[in-house]
């Protein structure tokens, strides 16, 4: 267990078979390094977590059929205001770093199949609707995306109870909040190759997950950077075959209100290749209203010396998981349509 490679700085890759496990000191110091890796850096990537290899495999083939489909194919499953969060997005749809071009990435969002006349859709609940993805590619397609989605439910519930073990909570303690419709959300991301100078184009632009975690598989192309929060250095998140780089996202920040943070990470695919990733999203239950965990009102010290006295205690309000999250998908996409590049400047 511990980092790849020398530098500390790193994600450290862990073995989830010693948390599943009945070995009680090899549980114990997964618990140890994973609640460090979860305070420091708010990323680490895990192995042996039970998710078959080839079932990734069909997850990524399944990616690669819908992203060779033509544009207009594509563009019939378009993620607009009436979609509630499912559908593709093109090319410079989302920019997610203010002050950077629009990400150059294209992506389908796909959750739980809900039929039409299903109560949360019918509530319009954040989150939740059927899927639209383009007919050609039929209902087996469908299905592999589905299973896929439903392994990555188990895997993240019982990362959440990892976590909650690593804050010295009871085990089940987010299974309240996992257990019933949690909001989670499968992305699958193509990343052509930019071989570009642009300094201000970014595959995925700088951001912080929105939601609770983020289990994102990766190809063995590269290009996933996490930003090291002292010296602000960028990263390189090699991709381990089969892992999961596991992520904190920003609604997890604030219910441990930073006993867990939250990271900043980007993609930049200077290779030749292109590059497919699928993250999944994991909020727990959006009509949930989460407020800071018993026990955790007290900032960290961390937290504490960055930002000196007076050391705020339980900053946050109550917040409802559908309202924390939307906010933050609306904001990101509300930019890339915004945005109008700078004209090239005049030369006399
Ligand atoms: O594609 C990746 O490796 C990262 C994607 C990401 O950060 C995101 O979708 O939030
Ligand atoms: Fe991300």
């Amino acid at each position: 267990m511990g980092s790849l490679g020398s530098d500390p700085r790193l994600p450290p890759v862990l073995d989830f078979s010693a948390f599943r496990g009945s070995d009680q000191a090899a549980k114990a110091e997964f618990l140890q390094a994973l609640g460090q890796a979860c305070r420091d850096k708010g990323f680490f990537q895990l192995t042996n977590h039970g998710v078959a290899a080839s079932l990734q495999e069909r997850i990524f083939a399944a990616s690669k059929e819908f992203f060779s489909l033509p544009l207009e194919e594509k563009l019939k499953a378009k993620l607009g205001p009436s979609t509630r969060g499912r559908g593709y997005e093109t090319i410079g749809g989302q920019m997610l770093e203010p002050g950077a071009a629009p990400d150059t990435k294209e992506a389908i969002y796909l959750g739980q199949d809900l039929g039409e006349d299903d109560a949360r859709v019918v509530k319009g609940e954040y989150g939740c609707g059927p899927n639209i993805y383009p007919s050609s590619l039929g209902r087996e397609w469908h299905a592999t995306c589905m299973e896929y989605l439903e392994a990555m439910k188990t895997l993240a519930r019982d990362v959440m109870r990892a976590l909650a073990a690593a804050l010295d909570l009871r085990e089940d303690f987010f299974d309240r909040f996992t257990d019933t419709d949690p909001a989670a959300t499968l992305r699958l991301v193509h990343y052509p190759p930019t071989p570009t100078t642009s300094q201000l184009e970014r595959g995925c632009g700088a951001h912080r997950d929105f939601g609770c975690i983020t289990l994102l598989l990766q190809d063995a192309v590269g290009g996933l950077q996490v930003q090291d929060e002292v010296t602000g250095d960028w990263l390189d998140v090699a991709p381990v075959p089969g892992a999961y780089v596991v992520n904190l996202g920003n609604l997890m920040a604030r219910w441990t209100n930073h006993h867990y943070t939250s990271n900043t990470h980007r993609v930049l695919n200077h290779s030749p290749c292109h590059r497919y990733s699928i993250p999944f999203f994991y909020s727990g239950n959006p009509a949930h209203t989460l407020e800071t965990i018993p026990g955790l009102e007290r900032t960290p010290l961390s937290l504490a010396r960055k930002y000196g006295p007076p050391i705020p205690v339980n900053p946050y309000p109550p917040v409802s998981v559908a309202d924390f999250l939307h906010d933050q998908f609306v904001q990101s996409y509300k930019r890339a349509e915004e945005y109008r590049p700078t004209p090239p400047e005049l030369t006399t």
